[in-house]
């Protein structure tokens, strides 16, 4: 589904050159949940960010679908970006002044849906992570955990094929964060791709796969 071949970025600072990922050999495979780890700095981010199409790679070469889009010009990448990916953060990144309905519509505004169709996709992707009772509330007025389902709710109203999710449980508590993970793991099951950052060793026993990360390179 997505392949990372000899994949390599580097960030450049007016004074620091920093090596992030270094010569990545990766494949996700369609259907899989993938658990990313590793410490602090060590390239996660910058690797999911890669994976999702995010950033571009300083060296080598990355496939969707076997199609490489190392010569794709940056419009082509975020269609095709819209299309394959949804994305959950940490620290949710819901706009505060829209209702949970509107935050979850606005992955669809890019896309030619009617309003109606808008809303009831909408409608549906939260009533998936069982907050359709929850539509007009504003974000500050949820709980950390329900405020992390509209934002998987946004996530997979576009019907992505793949969710990267870069640490979606470290600002929840023990309780929020499982019913986070439950959540994905049902989505896994229902044939979404996965791949998560997470620091939790109990968290990735509960995927298929787990993917070392140290200084920028894969471990076994
Ligand atoms: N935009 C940037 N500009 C310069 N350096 C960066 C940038 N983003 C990341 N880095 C550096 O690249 C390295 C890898 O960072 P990255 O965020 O991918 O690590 P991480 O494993 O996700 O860390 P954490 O677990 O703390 O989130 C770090 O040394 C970091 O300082």
């Amino acid at each position: 589904m997505i392949r990372l071949n000899k994949v390599s970025k580097t960030y450049r600072t007016d004074k620091v050159e920093t090596l992030a990922v270094k010569d990545i050999d990766l494949h996700v495979k369609r259907g899989e949940f993938v658990a990313m780890m590793g410490p602090s700095g060590c390239g996660k981010s910058t690797l999911l960010n890669l994976i999702g199409l995010l950033d571009r790679p300083g060296a080598g070469s990355i496939e969707v679908d076997g199609v490489p889009i190392t010569r794709y010009r940056d419009k082509q990448v975020a269609k095709l970006r819209n299309q394959t990916f949804g994305f959950i953060f940490q620290s949710f990144h819901l706009i505060p002044d829209l209702r949970v309905i509107d935050n979850v519509e606005l992955p669809l505004l890019y896309r030619s849906i009617s309003g109606t169709e808008r809303r009831r996709l909408a409608r549906a992707a939260l009533e998936k992570v069982d907050l359709g009772a929850r539509l007009d509330h504003y974000p500050n007025q949820l709980s950390g955990g329900q405020q992390q389902r509209v934002a998987i709710a946004r996530a997979i109203v576009g019907e992505p094929q793949v969710l990267l999710a870069d640490e979606p449980t470290g600002n929840l508590d023990s309780k929020m964060g499982a019913e986070v993970m439950d959540i994905l793991l049902k989505l896994n099951s229902e044939g979404t791709t996965v791949v998560m950052v997470t620091h939790d060793e109990l968290e990735a026993r509960r995927v298929n796969r787990i993917v070392r990360v140290f200084d920028g390179q894969l471990v076994a």
